[in-house]
């Protein structure tokens, strides 16, 4: 079955499964149609300026609050949240992870979260985690919200199904989805496993970036963002929701199924993105521009240009550049990096960052391309190239990053990763020339 969806960033929608069912005109009328009950998710203080003021009204069968089960606790210890004080490694050094293996026991979306960094503070709003997640089972009678942030997911391996109060969001690898902080949903798995990449935003939500003097076009469209259409089920039968909330699990017991938002209208809901339909602008005579020209998403944090995170990306493109050393420069960087390959190649390193993998060049460490990418670039006879059948990404946050112990200890870990940049040679010769052999 094919689900709708609404085309728009940030837009007022308004949606509904049963005509009728969406009050016109007012948001709360003394007996909504269809004996519904209306409730109010706050995404922003009420009083937020206009630009960054979010709610949406839910019309649902029963109101969330309707939960048999006080509150208990609930364990899901890979799952890590910032500070994580006492579990980290010291988080020095260039780090990168083969792909991390999929589970052999049941394992859903939430069991199957495996944090690798937390930075910053869930409590105080600001920073982010990043996380695997690897799946082979679908979740049915669990949901799950998350109040520390909105999570942007970014799948590797294998198709979901986000079946979420406010409507269902099928996603492949090539596609991201936003689900924003409180959304309740559930995930199914549209294969056999899965396998893909989290960032758990703990700070502002994702916006746009502007486009300066790019203009108006290009770059993310906001018309390629796709919200769902509402959905409902009328299940009947014991379901359970998850919560978690400043780093710690609960779980209570519901009679029902909490999808049962039957229309809906607001501009605070999940939405997806086709990281294809994304137009990347770049140099077209020369030099290699920083890569926030790349950037879908930013998450920003108050200081102005000082992103709490950038969800920035890696597409398919033509490299053009003359008299360029065209792969990423070495650099060492304010912001910390966290990369991903969702399939193919990515440029700076065309061996050992394979898809799934992960690397890591934290705050102020060196990095670059690595010795053979270094060769290859440098001897590269410059005509137009088209960098084909590659989709890498990064979240960029002005926050260390800090290893869990899960990620130091990892068997996945390349121990050997510096020894990528070895063989770079000294060119230095003392002649204007140097030594290019
Ligand atoms: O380090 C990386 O590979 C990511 C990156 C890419 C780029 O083109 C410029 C800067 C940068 O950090
Ligand atoms: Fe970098």
């Amino acid at each position: 079955m094919g689900f709708s969806y609404m085309p728009g960033f940030g837009n007022d929608f308004e949606t509904e499964t049963l005509p009728g069912s969406l009050p016109q005109g007012r948001n709360s009328p003394q007996r909504p149609a269809y004996g519904l009950y209306a409730e109010q998710l706050s995404g922003s203080p009420f009083t937020a300026p206009r630009g960054t003021n979010e709610r949406s009204w839910l019309y649902r069968i029963r109101p969330s609050v309707k939960h048999t089960g006080r509150f208990k606790g609930a364990s899901y210890p890979m799952w890590k949240t910032g500070p994580n004080i006492g579990d980290h490694e010291l988080a020095l050094g260039q780090y990168r992870w083969n792909p991390t293996p999929m589970p052999s026991e049941p394992t859903d979306f939430i069991s199957g979260m495996r944090t690798f960094t937390t930075a910053g503070d869930a409590v105080g709003q600001s920073g982010m985690a990043a996380h695997i997640y690897v799946a082979n089972r679908s979740m049915t009678d669990d949901h799950f919200f998350n109040a520390d942030g909105e999570l942007l997911v970014v799948p590797q391996v294998g198709a979901l199904r986000f079946v979420t109060e406010m409507g269902v969001i099928e996603l492949r690898p090539g596609e991201i989805a936003v689900l924003p902080r409180g959304l309740v949903f559930k995930v199914e798995l549209a294969d056999k496993e899965a396998r893909g990449y989290v960032c758990e935003n703990y700070g502002a939500k994702f916006t746009m970036p502007d486009r300066g003097p790019i203009g108006a076009n290009c770059l993310a469209n906001p018309r390629d963002f796709k919200t769902p259409c509402a959905w409902f089920e009328e299940k009947e039968t014991p379901c359970r929701l998850i919560v978690k909330w400043c780093g710690t699990f609960h779980v209570t017991e519901l009679g029902h199924s909490p999808l049962d938002v039957v229309a809906w209208h607001g501009n605070y809901a999940p939405y997806k993105y086709d990281l294809a339909t994304f137009s990347p602008v770049g140099a077209i005579l020369f030099d290699h521009p920083d890569p926030s020209i790349f950037t879908v998403l930013t998450a920003p944090s108050g200081e102005e240009g000082t992103a709490n995170v950038d969800f920035v990306i890696f597409p398919p493109r033509w490299l053009v550049a003359e008299n360029t050393f065209r792969p990423p420069w070495y650099h060492r960087n304010i912001m910390s990096e966290f990369m991903g390959l969702i399939h193919g190649q990515y440029d700076a390193k065309e061996e050992g960052f394979v898809p799934g993998g992960i690397s890591l060049h934290n705050q102020m460490l060196a990095h670059g391309p690595d010795a053979p990418g270094f060769d290859k670039a440098t001897l590269a006879d410059l005509k137009p190239v088209k960098l084909d059948n590659t989709m890498a990404f990064m979240f960029e946050t002005r926050f260390p990053q800090m290893l869990t112990r899960y990620a130091a200890e990892l068997g996945t870990l390349q121990e050997n990763y510096i020894d990528c940049w070895a063989d770079l040679k000294k060119r230095f010769n003392g002649t204007p020339e140097g030594d290019w052999s």
